[in-house]
């Protein structure tokens, strides 16, 4: 009998059972695919560390005649091969941490069963309390032809790059995946359902990103719904059933995910969900009082990221058997879309009469004239007392900025608080006076 048995071993789920373990529950977890979930076996890592090819390839392009001579190619399969080498130790050090740490790693599928136990194969476990973490997986589409499309997963797996590639989706998959494609030199198209807008980010820069990518040489495709995939001697031929067709080598569907929920039997348990997958109250309680669940698989507004997951990973940790636990306060959350460019935001933009917001071209600032960046922008918002309250910016370091700039939001940090600070120059953390 355990004090705790954790489902998936994702970022949220590991997060968690060290957590429990320091304070000396017994705790199993239990795993049906690699150890260590989808961030770095087919999510976060393995994309951004074929990324970091694309940016060092795009960082010497920016500054051809400048200084460097000759042209760089990425190479698909060394990029990949690279890939592999880092990430796929990754499970099986993770398998091991958690036995060294003398939690009981299980593998297997987990299933509720009607006495409120949890089966994995032929054997049974129980716990005083069980906490969902399964994550999800990529949504497939329900079309005619659907199973012709790939996913995530089977492209990050690919031996050789195909030609022409689509790519359905205008969300971080399908932008960053597309990338990656194009730099290697595929031909690329990405596929769009919705308007060119990136949702949930300030409009001008988001425009910015796709005009970037377009002229990076990415093909888009706005407005259309593709409603079949048909295999034929020239390839696949996708199209909407009005006039839209194309052909392809290969496509991608990055058209959101889906929670893994199917398999754990949650009507047993009396445990209540929803499309988006567990519903919990702001304790991360489920509708049974014996189970919790965090990370991507609970229905929730807030974006499906690892650092999400983690923090409700280790809410749960400090919180879980405490009798005066208190509800999850979430902070603000940053957001990146990757790429040599990067596409960034965190905060809140609701202007008011206390809140006023500004755009900033900073494309010739010593910071990025330094580095050769062709655009860099952001969009902040301030409110009254000279606090930054938003902001979403477009260039190479966004990735850094951003950090910066949440700290400084999370913080409540002013104007003058901030000129109290000496940054070291010339960095992107140089610039953050200039942005109120
Ligand atoms: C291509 C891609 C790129 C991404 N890039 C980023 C990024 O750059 N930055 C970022 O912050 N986030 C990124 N994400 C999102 C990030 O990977 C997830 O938010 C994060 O992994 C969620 O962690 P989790 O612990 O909630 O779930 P997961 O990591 O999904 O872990 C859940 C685990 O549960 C297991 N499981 C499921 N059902 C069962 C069962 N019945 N029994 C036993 N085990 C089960 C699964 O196999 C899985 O290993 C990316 C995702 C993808 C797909
Ligand atoms: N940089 C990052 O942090 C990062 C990178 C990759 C993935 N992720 C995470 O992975 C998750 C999944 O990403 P995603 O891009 O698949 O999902 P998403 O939900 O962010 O975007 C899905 C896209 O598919 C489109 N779409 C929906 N139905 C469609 C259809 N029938 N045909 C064509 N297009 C359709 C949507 O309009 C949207 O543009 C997200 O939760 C994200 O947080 C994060």
């Amino acid at each position: 009998m355990f004090d705790y048995i954790v489902i998936g071993s994702g970022p949220g789920g590991l997060a968690l059972a060290y957590q429990l373990k320091a304070r000396d529950f017994n705790v199993a977890v239990i795993e049906n695919d690699k150890w260590g979930g989808t961030c770095p076996n087919y999510g976060c890592d393995p994309t951004k560390a074929m990324m970091a090819v694309v940016e060092a390839k795009h960082h010497a392009d920016q500054l051809q005649g400048q200084g460097l001579k000759g042209n760089l190619t990425v190479d698909w399969a060394a990029m990949r091969n690279r890939k592999v080498e880092i990430t796929d130790p990754y499970a099986k050090q993770s398998f091991e941490g958690l036995k060294a740490n003398g939690i009981e790693a299980i593998y297997g599928t987990a299933v509720f069963t009607d006495d409120g136990m949890l089966l994995v194969g032929q054997k049974k476990y129980q716990a005083t309390h069980y906490v969902i973490a399964t994550g999800t997986r990529p949504r497939t589409l329900a079309i005619e032809g659907g199973e012709l499309l790939n996913n995530s997963n089977d492209f990050l797996e690919l031996d050789e790059l195909p030609e022409e590639i689509v790519f359905l989706g205008l969300g971080p998959i399908g932008l960053e995946l597309a990338q990656l494609a194009n730099a290697a030199g595929a031909h690329v198209t990405v596929i769009s359902i919705t308007d060119l807008e990136i949702s949930n980010f300030q409009k001008t820069v988001g425009a910015d990103y796709l005009a970037r990518l377009q002229a990076d040489g990415i093909n888009f495709e706005a407005n259309i719904a593709i409603n079949k995939v048909e295999q034929t001697e020239r390839g696949l031929l996708l199209s909407d059933g009005k006039q839209f067709e194309i052909f392809a080598d290969y496509a991608v569907a990055g058209v959101g995910r889906t929670p893994n929920i199917e398999q754990l039997n949650l009507e047993k348990m009396n445990v209540k969900s929803g499309r988006g997958g567990v519903i919990v109250d702001d304790f991360l309680r489920t509708s049974n009082p014996n189970i919790y669940a965090l990370g991507d698989v609970v229905q929730k507004k807030r974006p499906h990221l690892t650092p999400v997951s983690v923090f409700e990973g280790n809410y749960l940790g400090a919180n879980l058997g405490n009798e005066n636990a208190r509800a999850i306060d979430y902070p603000v959350i940053p957001y990146i879309i990757y790429g040599p460019t990067k596409l960034a935001q965190v905060g809140e933009f609701d202007e008011s009469a206390d809140v006023s917001k500004k755009i900033l071209d900073m494309t010739n600032w010593y910071t990025y004239k330094r580095i050769a960046d062709p655009l860099a922008k952001i969009v902040v918002a301030i409110n009254r007392h000279d606090q930054i309250v938003g902001a979403s910016i477009i260039s190479t370091v966004a990735d850094e900025l951003i950090n910066l700039l949440t700290f400084a939001i999370q913080r409540k940090i002013s104007l003058d608080e901030m000129n109290t600070m000496i940054m070291a120059y010339p960095t992107v953390a140089s610039d953050l006076s200039y942005f109120y």
